[in-house]
Parts: C-alpha cells; sequence; structure tokens
C-alpha cells in the first residue's frame, strides 16, 4: 500500500527498476504471463513496466479489471497489435484485432447474426453431434488399433472443423491436405502470435527479423491463402450454378455472405477481399485452438484426479442411463461436468492475458493513463491468487457448486472471465459452451484413460497465444462404452 500511495503522488502504478533502451523486456519470459504474474506477486496488483519504448499497464486484480474494463471502457476498446498479428490478419484487415469503430461494429453484427448468435447456433446443432460421432468413432478406432492418440491434434481437427462447416460448409478433416494446413496454421499462428518479439517494442529494431518469425509467419500465410483462394472460387461457381438453375439461395453460408458484402460496391461498408479472408482466418484463430486446448487441458485434469473423473462418470451415466451418447441438450442436467469447465478455464484460461491498448489519455485508479498504453490482464494469474480462490492450485470443480456464488463466465464477474468482458468479449462464448462440455463429456463417457507411467500428466505449458501444453498428451482410449453398436 505504502508503495502504491508514494506512487500515486506520481500518478503512475509501481514499477520494478528498468533497463535503458530495453526497459523491462529482460523480465519477461517465453511464457509472459507467468513473468507477469511473479511481478505481479512481488509489486503488487498493477503495475508500469516498459517493454522498450512501450508503456504497459499490467494487472490481475478484479477490482481494477473492472475499473479499466467496465468503468473505462470506451478507451480500452482497442487492441494490442503486434507486428505477428498485423501479418497474419493481413495488415489488420479482420477482426479480432480491428480497431474499435464502424468497421468493427459491422463485422461483429455479422458474426453474430450469421454464425454465432443463438438462432445460427442451433440450426448448426446436427453439424456439431455429427463432428462429435466422427471424433468418438476415430478415437475408438486407434484404441482397437492400440495406436497411441494426440489428444490435443485431434481436438484441433475436431474444433476446426466444426468451423469450417459452419462458416463455408467445408468439411476439413475430410481432406486431409486441408486438414493439415488449416491445423499447422492454427498451431503456427498461436505459437507466433503469443511471442514478445523485440521488434514489437524497440525501434530502431522494427525492420529487424530478430527471432526468425517473417519467414514462417510468410509460410502460414501463404499456405492459408492458397487454399482460401480455392474454397472462394468453390463458393463462386456453386453460387453460379444455383442462380442459372433459378434455385432459391437459401443454402447461404457465412463465407457467400461476406463475398456479396464485398461485391456490393454500394454499401455502407468497403469490403475486399482481403477482409473476407483475414474475417475467416481471425475465427479459426480465435476459435478453434482455445476451445481444442480446454477440452484437452480438462482431460489432463481429470486424469490427474481420479475421483473428479469419476464423479463426472457418474453424473453422465445417470443421466444418458448407459444406453446412448451424451448430447448437447442434456448439459442444463450436468451441473458437475459445468463445473470442471469452469475449474479448467480457472487454471487453464487459454486466453491467459488479454491485451487492450488506450485510444486517448485517460485516469483510471487515480493514476494517469497516456494515450497508446497497453493494459495486459493477467487473468492467469487471477486464477491463481490465493487472495481469491482456497487453495488455487487444487483442481476441484466443488468450488463452482457452491450455491452461494453463482459464477457467471460471460464477464459479469471480474473475478473470473474467461471470456472477457464488455463489448469486445469473447462472440464465441455460447458455441464454446456448447462444443467444450459436449466433447468432454463424450470422451469421458465412452473411454477410459490411462497414461503410461505413475498414471500422472506434466502440467508444463509451452509459449503461444493460447496456452497450449508443453508435453502432447498421447493416450490409448479403451473403450468403456459402444455407441455404435446401439445403431447411433
Ligand atoms: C474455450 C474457448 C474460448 C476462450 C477461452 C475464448 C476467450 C476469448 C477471450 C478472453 C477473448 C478476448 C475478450 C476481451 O478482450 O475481453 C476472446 C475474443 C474473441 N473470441 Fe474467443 N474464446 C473461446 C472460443 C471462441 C470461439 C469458439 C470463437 C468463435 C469462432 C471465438 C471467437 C472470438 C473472437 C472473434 C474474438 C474477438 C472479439 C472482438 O475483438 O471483438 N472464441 N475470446
Amino acid at each position: 500500500i505504502l508503495n502504491r500511495m508514494k506512487n500515486k503522488n506520481h500518478l503512475t502504478p509501481p514499477s520494478p527498476p528498468s533497463l535503458p533502451i530495453i526497459g523491462h523486456l529482460h523480465l519477461i519470459s517465453k511464457l509472459p504471463h507467468q513473468s507477469f504474474h511473479k511481478l505481479s506477486t512481488h509489486y503488487g496488483p498493477i503495475i508500469q513496466i516498459f517493454l522498450g519504448s512501450k508503456r504497459c499497464i499490467v494487472t490481475s486484480s478484479p477490482e481494477i479489471a473492472k475499473e479499466f474494463l467496465k468503468n473505462n471502457e470506451t478507451y480500452f476498446s482497442n487492441r494490442f497489435r503486434s507486428a505477428a498479428v498485423d501479418y497474419l490478419s493481413y495488415g489488420s484487415k479482420g477482426f479480432l484485432f480491428a480497431p474499435y469503430g464502424d468497421y468493427w461494429k459491422f463485422m461483429k453484427k455479422m458474426c453474430m447474426s450469421e454464425l454465432l448468435g443463438a438462432r445460427t447456433l442451433d440450426h448448426f446443432l446436427p453439424l456439431r453431434q455429427q463432428e462429435t460421432l466422427r471424433f468418438v468413432r476415430l478415437l475408438q478406432k486407434k484404441g482397437e488399433a492400440g495406436e497411441a492418440v494426440d489428444v490435443g491434434g485431434e481436438l484441433l481437427t475436431l474444433t476446426n472443423s466444426t468451423i469450417s462447416r459452419m462458416a463455408m460448409r467445408k468439411i476439413c478433416s475430410e481432406n486431409d491436405s486441408d486438414a493439415e494446413v488449416i491445423r499447422k496454421m492454427v498451431r503456427d499462428a498461436a505459437e507466433l502470435g503469443g511471442k514478445f518479439n523485440v521488434s514489437d517494442y524497440i525501434w530502431f529494431c522494427k525492420n529487424l527479423d530478430l527471432q526468425g518469425m517473417n519467414k514462417r509467419l510468410k509460410g502460414i500465410m501463404e499456405r492459408f491463402d492458397t487454399m482460401m483462394e480455392r474454397v472462394i472460387r468453390e463458393h463462386q461457381e456453386e453460387r453460379m450454378k444455383r442462380m442459372e438453375k433459378g434455385e432459391d439461395d437459401h443454402v447461404r453460408d457465412l463465407l457467400d455472405i461476406l463475398l456479396e458484402v464485398h461485391e456490393n460496391e454500394n454499401g455502407e461498408i468497403k469490403f475486399s477481399m482481403e477482409n473476407v479472408k483475414a474475417f475467416i482466418l481471425d475465427l479459426f484463430m480465435a476459435g478453434t485452438d482455445t476451445s481444442a486446448t480446454t477440452i484437452e487441458w480438462a482431460m489432463v485434469e481429470l486424469i490427474n484426479n481420479p475421483d473428479v473423473m469419476e464423479k463426472a462418470r457418474q453424473e453422465i451415466d445417470l443421466i444418458t442411463q448407459k444406453s446412448r451418447l451424451i448430447q448437447e441438450s442434456d448439459l442444463p442436467e450436468l451441473p458437475y461436468l459445468q463445473a470442471i469447465v469452469k475449474e479448467t478455464l480457472r487454471i487453464h484460461p487459454t486466453a491467459p492475458i488479454i491485451g487492450r491498448q488506450t485510444s486517448e489519455n485517460c485516469v483510471v485508479y487515480g493514476y494517469d493513463v497516456p494515450a497508446e498504453t497497453i493494459l495486459f490482464l493477467n487473468l492467469w494469474s487471477m486464477g491463481r491468487d490465493t487472495k481469491l480462490w482456497e487453495n488455487p492450485l487444487e483442481f476441484k470443480p466443488e468450488r463452482f457448486m457452491s450455491e452461494d456464488i453463482k459464477f457467471d463466465v460471460r464477464g459479469q464477474n471480474f473475478q473470473f472471465m474467461p471470456f472477457g468482458t464488455g463489448r469486445r468479449a469473447c462472440p464465441g462464448t455460447s458455441l464454446a459452451l456448447q462444443v467444450v462440455p459436449t466433447n468432454l463429456a463424450a470422451m469421458i463417457q465412452c473411454f477410459e484413460w490411462k497414461v503410461d507411467g505413475d498414471g500422472k500428466v506434466n502440467m508444463e505449458e509451452k509459449p503461444a497465444m493460447t496456452l497450449p501444453r508443453a508435453h502432447p498428451l498421447m493416450c490409448i482410449p479403451i473403450t468403456r462404452f459402444n455407441c455404435f453398436s446401439l445403431g447411433d
């Protein structure tokens, strides 16, 4: 407190000692959320650091987060963009990193009305069921052959297929090379986008490819672009055919609609072909690895906590009576499963840091915050704070079952906001809250999950935007309930 009061005279948050030119960059490891956590433990819930010449505020306190993202939301509705992120969004032409304004509002409306709103999600329910069945069948086959499965990799194929079928009627899992392109692209993009690259922060290093990233980024973008060009051509040809046959255009998907906006020269928004591609790319980047990695972390926690696994299994078996595969409509009857997902997102938030940037000078929490200051909200640290959670490193879904603390995950509760908050909160929350628990439940219901050694899985993290595991979970799934023998 003394530290803060002292600093309040200068109207800036406490700051660790810094070095010339690089500022505090030397204190940031490859896992920035862990470095920020360490700094917060030492210097308090709000700190100021300089990454090179860029002023940043780091916080992991719910009270302070509310001050920034609710009470001063208008100033903090832009995101911080690194050079890698700019490159990966066709020069900031997508949605995820678009500055708040008319263009962003247009994309948000499009996203909610054509892809992620309740009506479209209902419409695509059969598609999600098919993807779950395909996934379970694949696990079963591998299990029968005694083959170990790269659980995270297969989950990423599942979530990629779901998004690509919803957005552009394309089943990437049916075409191995497309599936591989998207899988690799999403993983590489998350890794490179999550790097704290020196050239982002030190102006005279701007044109230096210090960490050899540009070459890799170029490779990713070329592969994605070639694939998208082909998919767009197919869509345009199909649309022409429908028009020639005089067919009603009722089968339009998000990509068809984006292409129409692009072709409409008199529309309120000018929408280039690069905008179309960048938007689709953003959906893959924001919506697939996040969900897949959450399911993978949840499985690891269940393997390491057999009593939790057993309780979840009993809940699922009671609902399905061991006579059918679990489905989305069962979710309201599965409070323990939902608590497992929340507990996973608390300890392993797959967007560990929310990065925003001020558009104007402002005063927040008594501190002067100049325009362009970067705000890092450390969700990972918040989930491990002993002042907020009892024994935070213990995986205890029961903490989310208590009647008196109802944790909403949609950004109303600043202690727990894995999907962010406010106008820039995650638009895919509803989809994620269907896909993650349903597929996790299918994995719990249908298989026994055994790992080699002492039966415990290592919990190390790897650097990236989406908190991947350092060591992929490799398992041979042993069938426990065969939903296909029931003619499902
Ligand atoms: C477990 C899964 C997921 C997690 C943990 C997650 C988390 C987040 C977080 C923390 C943000 C930033 C929010 C903020 O700044 O306040 C975000 C933004 C976003 N998410 Fe998700 N997300 C998930 C799944 C999805 C899915 C399935 C989609 C849909 C395809 C999606 C699409 C997006 C988009 C487009 C944004 C940017 C919104 C904007 O800038 O206005 N996410 N997500």
